[in-house]
């Protein structure tokens, strides 16, 4: 199957593939991230290994930074869907490329310019001093709490508000009614978990097929859609619930539209930028969906279709909440299992006023900063950047062809014990400087965002959150971890996040 994927890797190192499943099994059984770390240690800095055909894997800062900045292309995964919702699923930025790539970015991007941030920060305490409600009232009732549930409220809250202008700062909210049963905001948050899981599942016997007999997808699809596999149904279950809500967002975005602007007009909702000139830069509350709308192909003038502009919507929901929620939720857990790194860090922000602006959080909290970038690289929510060389290239002194798969696995270079002394510990001294203990041994070593042209998007909107909730969540409490969570076990999909939460006591802290 797919001799020519492997004759064009047979040169390099890699573990044994089985004839049929490649190391399609062990990836399933052991997570894509453990897998490629253990590989790593064995046969070295780049190997190959057959999955979603043959694909290239590597992990030094160097071969990373040469995949990433080479490609700017994904390689398209497949999937079992059919009819409209296949075309849903190609809309997305994560897998487009060329123009179509392009044109989605130029909408999400003003999403993330230092003005659209400053104007969410606002939104951002509310939804952090909320959490951290939640989290005093377990104090209170001295009840365990899951901060991964209670995060993820959070997250789903700031983007929902940030870019579409929803306030679903209540879970037990009923955003509609879906055949007859009322639709709450947190099933909405499990439906985008599952929903991200199930993209490609490699426990689908049928998603297992589509990858090792790929000239047969036809027929996984039809078996897949006449016979469904339990994961597969749940993922056709979770976004039959998912795309009536960004349908929904949508009207009612048409609704406010037609409401406020005579016909044919359309201006941006941000009262800020009141006037008669379109908004050219900063996207304000409800109005990513606004820009999507306005957005055009280059070549064609054409607008983005109604599938694509519902696809981003999904995206950003999915984007915001889930990568977010883990790598807050892991930044709790390594506090929690080292206090007195959890001690610098509260007093740090007891140090600063309790309100801190945008400039005084981007710029300001460097211990803060330095845990989080350290909880990053231990526990990577993007496990590994997947790019297609767009040329042939060299590679670690191996050929590799055009069209070759390539992954940087930014798990197995953030464990590396030559790039990071002392790689298991929790240490975020090592980010302060350069001469510090732990420090990184080569420039480049940490890749929690991903590099070049397909890094994360959200990335600084992420950092901005996270540290206003580390300053919410650590000024008056701390954190204790309940039994049993030592290791953390952990879960792959297309984010890597806790397999059962992250389980906390939550101790009021006595005033200096
Ligand atoms: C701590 C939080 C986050 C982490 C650790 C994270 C990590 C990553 C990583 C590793 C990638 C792949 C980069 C590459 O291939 O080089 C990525 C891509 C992406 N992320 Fe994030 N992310 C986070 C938060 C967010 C947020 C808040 C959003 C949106 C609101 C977002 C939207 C995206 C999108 C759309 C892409 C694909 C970009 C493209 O293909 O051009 N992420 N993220």
């Amino acid at each position: 199957f797919r001799p020519i994927d492997r004759f064009r890797t047979r040169h390099l190192p890699g573990p044994p593939q089985l004839w049929l499943f490649g190391n399609l099994l062990q990836l399933a059984t052991e997570g894509d991230y453990a897998f490629y770390h253990r590989q790593h240690k064995r046969y070295g800095s780049i190997l190959k290994i057959w999955t979603l055909g043959s694909a290239v894997v590597v992990a030094t800062p160097e071969l990373c930074r040469q995949v990433l900045l080479h490609s700017a292309a994904r390689f398209k995964i497949g999937n079992l869907f059919t009819g409209k919702l296949a075309e849903f699923e190609d809309a997305g930025i994560l897998f487009s490329r060329g123009e179509q790539a392009r044109t989605i970015w130029s909408a999400w991007h003003p999403m993330f310019y230092s003005s659209t941030l400053q104007g969410f920060t606002g939104l951002m305490h509310k939804a952090a001093d909320k959490a951290m409600q939640r989290f005093a009232a377990a104090a209170s009732s001295r009840e365990a709490v899951n901060a991964h549930a209670l995060l993820s409220q959070m997250t789903l809250q700031v983007v929902a508000s940030a870019a579409f202008g929803v306030d679903i700062s209540d879970p037990d909210a009923v955003l509609e009614n879906i055949n007859g049963k009322p639709y709450t905001v947190r099933q909405m948050i499990e439906d985008i978990r599952m929903a991200f899981r199930t993209v490609v599942d490699p426990n689908c016997p049928y998603t297992r097929l589509m990858f090792l007999v790929p000239f047969g997808i036809p027929l996984w699809k039809w078996l897949a859609n006449k016979l469904p596999s339990q994961t597969y149904a749940a993922a056709v279950d979770v976004r039959s619930r998912l795309l009536p809500y960004v349908d929904k967002l949508l009207k009612g975005h048409a609704a406010a539209l037609a409401d406020q602007y005579p016909e044919g007009t359309i201006k941006a909702f941000n009262p800020a930028a009141a006037g008669d000139k379109p908004v050219r830069r900063g996207v304000a509350a409800g109005s990513f969906i606004d820009v999507l709308v306005r957005t055009k192909y280059k070549s064609s003038g054409a607008k983005l279709t109604d599938i694509e502009i519902s696809n981003q919507v999904y995206g950003m929901l999915l984007g915001g909440l889930e990568t977010t929620a883990n790598g807050l939720s892991f930044t709790m857990w390594c506090l929690a299992r080292y206090p007195d790194k959890a001690e610098k860090l509260a007093a740090e922000i007891q140090s600063q006023p309790s309100d801190p602006d945008y400039t005084a959080i981007t710029e300001g909290f460097p211990y803060t900063e330095a845990v989080l970038r350290e909880a990053l690289r231990l526990y990577p929510p993007g496990s590994a950047a997947i790019r297609e060389a767009e040329k042939d290239m060299n590679l670690g002194g191996y050929k590799i062809a055009k069209g070759t798969k390539l992954i940087a696995s930014i798990y197995a270079l953030h464990h590396d014990e030559s790039v990071w002394p002392d790689a298991e510990a929790f240490i975020p001294e090592r980010h302060l400087s350069k001469n510090a203990v732990g420090a990184p041994t080569q420039p480049h070593a940490w890749l929690g965002f991903g590099d070049g042209a397909r890094n994360c998007v959200g990335s600084r909107l992420a950092m901005l959150e996270v540290k206003l909730a580390l300053v919410h969540l650590f000024r008056t409490h701390s954190y204790r971890l309940t039994p049993g969570q030592v290791p953390l076990k952990l879960q792959t999909g297309l984010s890597l996040g806790p397999a059962e939460g992250v389980w906390l006591t939550v101790h009021e802290r006595s005033q200096p």
